[in-house]
């Protein structure tokens, strides 16, 4: 069995990929990083290191990699012939590796009629289906009418905590022993068996809850530990204060959860104090400024913060003042390594606070959110 995975990176190598080596499959890597394609190429094997006090490790074998820059031809047939093909590589970069992936379906439908599952794996609401749009604009419409029943493209929920790594074996990846693989049942297509993997038959309540707990939780503490000039997750969690106002942050989520999807109100308390004690990992360096990343993706309408604000006056009827303070801390990101932080800083400074608010959350001006988030701003403090 052969499993194209696009993005040889920390969730690629330490969480699907080896979940897919130990389900069977022979992994396929598609990167963009010569260095990681040459050295998988070179090794074809891989360590994965548990953060834990066990200092387990397990090797992943029966790994190839094919550079999408250098020989997208080969990538093309790895598609047409996979049983299986998975993303990590972000967000903003599905509609990228869109095309390459349609080249590849187009070839598969000329050749053989074997079902496909096609799952993203990225901190997204509709991840697949976003790709699927993006793959389905390149296909004509004799290629999208064979590939409607033959390709499924399952909307799913990752999580595992996996940060940047800074091993002398480049290739190896220390992760959080815990994970998640929940991936919608009913828009697959064929048998598919992965260890580790749920299936479930709405998804929406399990992505809502991943994304707007662990998520929320992790930027939370990544930008107000910025702004107290910590560099770690787990030194900002240390921190009571941030630590209250993470805790605080996942009871509005909480509320607004248990509200809209019936969660149990014990069982979610547990699932935010289990959040809490793996963003404390000490076995775990998780740079704030990685969990920071993309504060444009992280201030979009359906992601982590706003979302959720806007969902909680709907669903529990009262002022998001924890997520509102989040979101100005989100404003007030000014990490100069990171383009996104740059340019809303540039659009505060050029258009005015409220207009680049506007913008990039699409929260109208005149509405209370608004108001709530710019009075945040302005009286921000520790
Ligand atoms: N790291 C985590 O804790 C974690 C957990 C759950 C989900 N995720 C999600 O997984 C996705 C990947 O995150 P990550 O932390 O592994 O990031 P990463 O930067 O470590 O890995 C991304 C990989 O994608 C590659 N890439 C970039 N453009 C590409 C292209 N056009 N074609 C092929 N490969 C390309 C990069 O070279 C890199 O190797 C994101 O959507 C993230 O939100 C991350
Ligand atoms: O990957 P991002 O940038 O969407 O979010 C950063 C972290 O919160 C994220 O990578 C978590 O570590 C992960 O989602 C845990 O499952």
């Amino acid at each position: 069995m052969l499993a194209v995975h696009f993005g040889a990176g920390n969730i690629g190598r330490g969480f699907i990929g080896s979940l897919l080596h130990q389900s069977g499959y022979e992994v396929c890597f598609v990167d963009v990083n010569q260095e990681i394609v040459d050295l998988l190429n070179q090794k074809q094997a891989y360590k994965i290191g548990y953060a834990d006090d066990s200092k387990k490790e397990m090797t992943v074998t029966n790994i190839r990699a094919i550079s999408s820059q250098t020989h997208p031809e080969q990538v093309v047939s790895a598609i047409a012939e996979a049983d299986m093909v998975t993303t990590a590589v972000g967000p903003n970069v599905l509609p990228l590796i869109a095309g390459l992936i349609a080249k590849g379906l187009a070839k598969r439908v000329q050749i053989s009629d074997k079902p496909l599952n096609i799952i993203a794996c990225e901190n997204m609401i509709g991840g697949s289906s976003l790709l699927k749009e993006k793959v389905y604009e390149q296909l004509n419409e004799s290629e999208k009418e064979a590939c409607e029943n033959m390709i499924g493209f399952p909307d799913a929920a990752v999580d595992r905590i996996v940060p940047n790594q800074s091993h002398q074996d480049r290739l190896m990846v220390v992760v959080e022993p815990f994970y998640e693989w929940v991936v919608d049942r009913t828009g697959m297509v064929g048998k598919v068996r992965v260890q580790g993997m749920t299936l479930v038959d709405d998804l929406k309540p399990y992505i809502e809850r991943k994304l707007y707990t662990v998520n929320t939780g992790h930027v939370v503490a990544a930008y107000l530990g910025y702004q107290a000039g910590f560099k770690t997750i787990n030194e900002v969690m240390a921190n009571p204060t941030i630590r209250d106002h993470v805790r605080n942050t996942l009871e509005e989520t909480g509320q607004l959860l248990i509200n809209k999807h019936d969660f149990q109100d014990q069982e979610h308390q547990k699932y935010i104090e289990k959040i809490i004690q793996r963003f404390s990992n000490p076995h775990i360096s998780d740079e704030v400024t990685r969990v920071g990343r993309s504060p444009i993706r992280k201030l979009g309408p359906n992601d982590r913060l706003v979302s959720p604000a806007r969902q909680y006056m709907k669903y529990v009827g009262k002022q998001p003042v924890y997520l509102a303070k989040a979101i100005a801390a989100a404003l007030l990101y000014d990490f100069e390594q990171d383009p996104d932080a740059v340019t809303i800083q540039k659009n505060i400074r050029q258009d005015g606070l409220e207009s680049t608010i506007q913008h990039y959350t699409q929260i109208p001006s005149d509405s209370d959110l608004m108001k709530l988030i710019i009075q945040q701003y302005h009286q921000f403090s520790l």
